[in-house]
């Protein structure tokens, strides 16, 4: 196969995207906002609820900074693609709606081997103040098109900390969980059609990895910021393995110092999904003392 390396460190021009209340609540719904607890997530899942304000979740800047690459990035079976890695980082926190503009640059080319992992950044930018709201990085590995002869990239071995976990919180995915996420923007039919997902190796449609990283998210922001996405401020995370929708996930969760925390996410036999997770948030300031 050929992959375009010309395209690598060259930005694409920015492409401006809006998003309105509804969009977000469609997202919360699609990251399995309000399953299991319809009155747990209210300010995420509705925007009418007396005495509550809506807010965003802040896994949704993945899907309003995706843009497809302005060009082709080479020529090969788009059911052999998946997301391998992502990386969100909120500047602010995301308005109920909105605009952007964002420009997004392939940063690498990489020879892995068993296929090749392209990686892409992107920058959303307030078109009004020119501000950024959103950066995102994200890692696509095509598989069975390494071997090219191109550089390997970095290699870091992980382990998460040889302790028990500080929190593990189980969420479980619906049966139709893709067919419900998709409609936030992501078609891809390997995600939706059984004959599509056979030609990519797999026995079922699987869920997105954005979805899978928007669960995690869910549970890091409840149990690290206090549900309050004006203390989230970065996520990152690498898709391990695939999940099937109405697969149930365990995320677990190490807390570190100064707003900092990793985690991984399971399935509940123990495969990893998402491995090297790591998170930082905004520890609130202790409260003067009274006098
Ligand atoms: C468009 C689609 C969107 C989606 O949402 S798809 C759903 C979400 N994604 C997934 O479900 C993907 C789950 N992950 C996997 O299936 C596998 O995991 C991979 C196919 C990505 C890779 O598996 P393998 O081919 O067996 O790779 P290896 O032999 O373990 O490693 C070969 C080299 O590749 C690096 N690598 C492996 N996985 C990843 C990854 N996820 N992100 C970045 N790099 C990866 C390793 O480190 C090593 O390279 P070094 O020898 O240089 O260290």
């Amino acid at each position: 196969m050929s992959l375009d390396h010309s395209l690598v460190g060259v930005p694409g021009e920015p492409r401006e995207r809006s998003w309105t209340s509804t969009d977000a609540l469609l997202y919360a719904l699609g990251v399995g906002a309000g399953l299991g607890d319809p009155l747990r997530e209210l300010e995420f899942t509705t925007e009418n609820s007396e005495g509550i304000e809506q807010k965003v979740l802040p896994t949704y800047g993945v899907v309003i900074a995706q843009i497809p690459p302005a060009r082709s990035i080479g020529d090969f079976d788009r059911a052999q693609l998946v997301l391998a890695e992502q990386y969100v980082e909120l500047h602010q926190p995301l308005p109920v709606c909105g605009t952007v503009f964002t420009s997004s640059t392939v940063t690498g080319m990489y020879d892995k081997g068993s296929g090749a992992l392209v990686e892409f950044e992107s920058v959303a930018v307030d078109p009004a103040t020119g501000e950024p709201l959103i950066t995102t990085r994200s890692g696509m590995f095509i598989r069975g098109q390494g071997g090219f002869g191109g550089d390997r990239g970095t290699s870091t071995p992980w382990a998460p900390p040889d302790r028990d976990p500080d929190h593990t919180v189980v969420e479980c995915t619906r049966p139709e969980q893709a067919l419900l996420y998709r409609l936030s923007g992501d078609r891809n039919p390997l995600h939706a059609d059984p004959r599509f997902a056979a030609r990519g190796g797999f026995s079922r449609p699987i869920l997105h990895g954005p979805c899978t990283f928007g669960f995690t998210g869910r549970v890091l922001l409840h149990e690290l910021c206090g549900s309050d996405p004006a203390r989230f401020v970065a996520m990152s995370g690498r898709f391990t393995a695939p999940v099937v929708p109405g697969e149930s996930l365990v995320v677990s969760i190490w807390r570190g110092d100064d707003g900092a925390a990793v985690f991984r996410t399971a399935k509940r036999d123990g495969t990893v999904v998402i491995d090297r997770g790591r998170m930082s948030y905004r520890v609130p300031s202790e409260s003067p003392a009274s006098s």
